[in-house]
C-alpha cells in the first residue's frame, strides 16, 4: 500500500538479573506454542544455554541445536530444517550476534516468533529486525522481523570478556556517522529519512559518550548502559525500516575488513575505528569519537586491532563498492589511496 510504513517492534523487553528462568513466564504471557527450539553456541551453551533449556523443559517440549559455524546460510538452513521437521512453534537464541542472527532469519523464513537472549553487549542486532548472514550473496544485513521478546540478563552478559562491552560502544558510536550519511543521502538523493529514528539513534550514541567512565568500570551498571543503547538502536532501525540509522560508511569499512581478513576483529571494534575516520571525512569532531573509544578501552588504532595498516587503507578504498545503493560520505567513487592513507594517518588510526 502506498505510503504505508510498517514498524515491527518487540512486545516485551526484560532487562535485569537472573532471568534464565524468566523465559518460561515470558513465553506463557506471549501465548507461545508447546514446542520450542533453543539455539546456542558451544560456549554460550555452558554460559547460559543449558540453564535456560532446563528451565524451559519444565513447561515446554524443547529441541536444542548448537550453532558451530557462526552466522552462515548453512546454519540458517540447518535451523529451518529442524523447525520444519520437529514442528517447532517458536525459537529462542542464547548467544552473541551470530546466533541471534541465525535464529532471526530462520524464524522469519518459517514464519514463527523468536526470543532474543543475548550473552554479549557487543552489537545492536539484539532487538533489530535485520540479520547479517555472511554468505547470503551480500555482505550486509537483510530484512527479517524483530524478536517478539528480548531477555537481557546483566549477570550473564557480564560474564563476557570486557572487550565485548567496549565493542558495543563501538557499534553504538557508529550511529553518529551513520545518521550523517543518512542526512546526506536524504539531501543529495532524496532518500527517505526518519527524524524520529535518527534522533533515537543519535541519543543512544550520546548516552554512551556521556557514560563512558561508568561503562569503563565493566560492572552491571555498565552493562545496563550499553544494552539500553543497543536495544534503542535496534528500535531505531525498526522505525526506519532499515539499518540506515546505525550503518553508514563506518559499517561499509567494517564489512570491507570482514572481506579482506581471515580473522576479523569484533564487529563493534571495527565499526568504532571506522567511525573515527568517517567523522574526520564528514568534518565532525572526530577527536571526541576517538576520546570516547579510548576512555572505554576500545581499540582506536589498526595496531591495537591487530590489523595491517595496508589492509585498513585497502578497506577504505573498496568500502563504497559494498552496498552501492547506500549513499555515504564515500560518494559513488570512493576514496583514492592517497585520501584513504591521509585520513587514516591524520586520525592516528595507522
Ligand atoms: N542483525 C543486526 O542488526 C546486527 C548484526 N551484527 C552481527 O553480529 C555479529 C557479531 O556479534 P558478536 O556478539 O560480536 O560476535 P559473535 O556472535 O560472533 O560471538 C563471538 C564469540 O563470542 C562468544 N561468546 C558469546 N557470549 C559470550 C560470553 N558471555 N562469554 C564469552 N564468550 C561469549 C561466542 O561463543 P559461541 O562460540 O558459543 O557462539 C563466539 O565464539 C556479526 O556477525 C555482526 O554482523 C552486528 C550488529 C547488528
Ligand atoms: O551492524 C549493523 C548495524 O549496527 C547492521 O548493519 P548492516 O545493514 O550494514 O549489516
Ligand atoms: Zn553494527
Amino acid at each position: 500500500m502506498k505510503g504505508l510504513h510498517l514498524m515491527q517492534l518487540p512486545r516485551e523487553v526484560l532487562l535485569g538479573e537472573n532471568l534464565k528462568g524468566e523465559v518460561v513466564n515470558v513465553a506463557r504471557r506471549l501465548g507461545l506454542g508447546e514446542r520450542a527450539l533453543i539455539l546456542y553456541g558451544p560456549k554460550t551453551k555452558e554460559i547460559a544455554g543449558k540453564d535456560v533449556e532446563n528451565n524451559l523443559k519444565s513447561e515446554y517440549e524443547v529441541v536444542s541445536l548448537t550453532v558451530k559455524k557462526g552466522a552462515t546460510m548453512e546454519e540458517v538452513e540447518k535451523t529451518t530444517g529442524v523447525i520444519r521437521d520437529e514442528s517447532i512453534d517458536w525459537v529462542i537464541a542464547v548467544g552473541g550476534g551470530s546466533i541471534i542472527d541465525v535464529a532471526k532469519l530462520a524464524s522469519f523464513k518459517t514464519g514463527i516468533p523468536f526470543i532474543s537472549f543475548p550473552t554479549t553487549a557487543s552489537h545492536d542486532g539484539i532487538a533489530s529486525a535485520n540479520a547479517s548472514i555472511r554468505d547470503l550473496g551480500t555482505k550486509t544485513s537483510v530484512k527479517a522481523v524483530p524478536p517478539i521478546a528480548v531477555i537481557a540478563d546483566v549477570k550473564v552478559i557480564k560474564t563476557a570478556p570486557y572487550r565485548y562491552l567496549a565493542a558495543g560502544v563501538g557499534d553504538t558510536i557508529s550511529n553518529l556517522t551513520a545518521v550523517r550519511d543518512w542526512q546526506l543521502a536524504h539531501r543529495i538523493k532524496g532518500e527517505y529519512y526518519s527524524e524520529y529514528a535518527a534522533s533515537l539513534s543519535l541519543m543512544s550514541a550520546k548516552m554512551v559518550m556521556k557514560n563512558a567512565d561508568i561503562i569503563r568500570l565493566g560492572n552491571e551498571e555498565s552493562v545496563r548502559k550499553v544494552i539500553k543503547a543497543l536495544i534503542s538502536t535496534g528500535v531505531a532501525m525498526s522505525i526506519a525500516g532499515s539499518s540506515r540509522p546505525a550503518s553508514g560508511a563506518e559499517h561499509l569499512f567494517s564489512h570491507a575488513l570482514d572481506m579482506l581478513l581471515d580473522k576479523p576483529a569484533l564487529h563493534g571494534e571495527q565499526t568504532g575505528l571506522g567511525t573515527i575516520i568517517m567523522a574526520y571525512l564528514h568534518g565532525m569532531k572526530w577527536e571526541r569519537v576517538r576520546e570516547t573509544l579510548k576512555r572505554v578501552g576500545a581499540p582506536t588504532t589498526a595496531y591495537e586491532l591487530g590489523i595491517d595498516p595496508e589492509i585498513v587503507i585497502e578497506a577504505l578504498t573498496i568500502a563504497h563498492t559494498i552496498r552501492p545503493e547506500r549513499y555515504t560520505i564515500l560518494g559513488k567513487d570512493g576514496l583514492t589511496r592517497e585520501a584513504a592513507e591521509k585520513a587514516a594517518k591524520i586520525t592516528g588510526v595507522i
